[in-house]
């Protein structure tokens, strides 16, 4: 089977990467199997920035093709935050509860038209010697008054779906894979795919 390593240490992001190329006929290996990989400081001010820094940095240490994803949520309410810094929104452990707890406080108050926001992610592709490829993917919803759902990683379960009246956590894995960020912008290698994994020009 076709290989190709996404540049993620993030569980939830490397389970999604596997559903969703494996119905591309494409293997998915992440950071997670490789424990002594470095890790590559974000310093980007936009998601793009982030994935292009991650991707090349991990492309020269694999010597082979890389795909890296930023992500995050942008509450309109918040004037865009927590955006690039989702992940360590509430502190540099990176912990989800506490996450989804600082959002939820600092919305309190706000009513539920107010309450829009919107999931980007930004897949950077590098390859030694080649000119790195971005692609970018939204999601459109509301952030909830209290988190629901189990399913999904991070922000999930206070990111509500309008048109499916659930939340992202309430989604099953298929449901998600098939309105997500990360779908979107992946959708957008399609046509570049045997390039990726074969490395042609
Ligand atoms: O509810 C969510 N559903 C998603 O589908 C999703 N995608 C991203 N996020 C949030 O945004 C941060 C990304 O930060 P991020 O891109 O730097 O990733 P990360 O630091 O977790 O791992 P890495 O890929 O950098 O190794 C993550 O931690 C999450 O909190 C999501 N939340
Ligand atoms: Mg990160």
């Amino acid at each position: 089977m076709k290989q190709v390593i996404i540049a993620t240490k993030n569980a939830g992001k490397a389970r999604e990467f596997q559903a969703l190329l494996g119905k591309r006929g494409v293997e998915v290996k992440s950071l997670l199997d490789f424990p002594n990989c470095p890790d590559v400081e974000e310093t980007g001010n936009t998601f793009a920035e982030n994935a292009i820094l991650k991707a090349e940095a991990m492309a020269r240490y694999f010597n082979t093709t890389v795909i890296a994803d930023d992500s995050g949520l942008s509450i309109d309410a918040l004037g865009g935050r927590p955006g690039v810094y989702s992940a360590r929104y509430a502190g540099e452990e990176k912990n989800d509860q506490k996450n989804i707890a600082k959002v939820l406080s600092e919305l309190e108050g706000v009513p539920f038209a107010k309450r829009t926001a919107r999931f980007h992610c930004a897949l950077a592709v590098a390859a030694p010697g080649r000119r790195t490829a971005v692609v970018e993917g939204t999601c459109e919803g509301y952030i909830a008054e209290k988190p629901q759902g189990e399913n999904g990683f991070g922000y999930d379960p206070i990111f509500y779906i309008p048109q499916k009246g659930k939340t992202m956590a309430q989604l099953s894995a298929e449901e998600k894979n098939q309105i997500s960020h990360r779908a979107k912008a992946l959708e957008k290698l399609d046509k570049q795919w045997d390039e990726i994994i074969n490395g042609k020009e």
